[in-house]
């Protein structure tokens, strides 16, 4: 397993080391000691899972605030996924900077997205399940969101706005310039 920063020093990437025979393969996908030692020590108390049919289904971006703030490790089960993660830590060297990486199911890759950035993704293929841990439960009260395709962002997703599939409640999602002072950089 090796553990990568990012362009974004805190966003990591985890790329597994897969064991292949003639079964097919194996590979860890966490182990509490290397994820330590890379810098990583939250306590993951929350599983969760989506499966989005059409390729360019788009979810987020989203993040929960204090006292619920979560950070996250993402991977895909099945199919493909752009992942960003923006920085909103206000004061960070990246605030309102981002981090895109693809993840695959065959690549086993994984992003760990800690707590103060917005995360989401686009699907690259049908049927592409992933499957992710958090490290706060679900607080719909905590829970908020940022506009996927703010021009401020940057972001280069694959679709468009008439392309993507999103949930209503994610089309209506603040600008970054309107979103409160949720974090701050240590
Ligand atoms: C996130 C979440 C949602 N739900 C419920 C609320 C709602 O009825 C239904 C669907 O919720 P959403 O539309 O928010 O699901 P979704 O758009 O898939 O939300 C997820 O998006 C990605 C990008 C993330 O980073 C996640 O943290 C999460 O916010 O599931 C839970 O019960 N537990 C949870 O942890």
């Amino acid at each position: 397993m090796q553990i990568t920063e990012t362009r974004i020093p805190a966003v990591k990437q985890i790329v597994p080391k897969k064991h292949g025979d003639a079964r097919g393969y194996f590979m860890e996908t966490f182990s509490a000691p290397i994820f330590a030692a890379a810098g990583i020590t939250e306590s993951w108390v929350q599983d969760n899972q989506s499966l989005s049919g059409p390729k360019g289904t788009v979810r987020g971006l989203h993040f929960q605030i204090a006292p619920a703030a979560q950070a996250k490790l993402i991977r895909v089960i099945q199919g493909a996924i752009l992942d960003v993660a923006v920085d909103l830590r206000h004061g960070s060297p990246t605030f309102g900077q981002h981090v895109a990486v693809e993840l695959t199911a065959d690549g086993g890759e994984q992003l760990y997205v800690p707590a103060g950035f917005a995360h989401g993704f686009c699907t690259l293929a049908p049927d592409t399940a992933v499957a992710y841990k958090v490290s706060h439960i679900y607080a719909p009260a905590e829970d908020k969101g940022l506009r996927w395709n703010d021009p401020a962002l940057g972001i280069g997703w694959p679709v468009t706005e008439a392309e993507a599939l999103l949930s209503a409640k994610d089309r209506q999602q603040p600008l970054l310039a309107d979103l409160p002072a949720y974090f701050t950089y240590a």
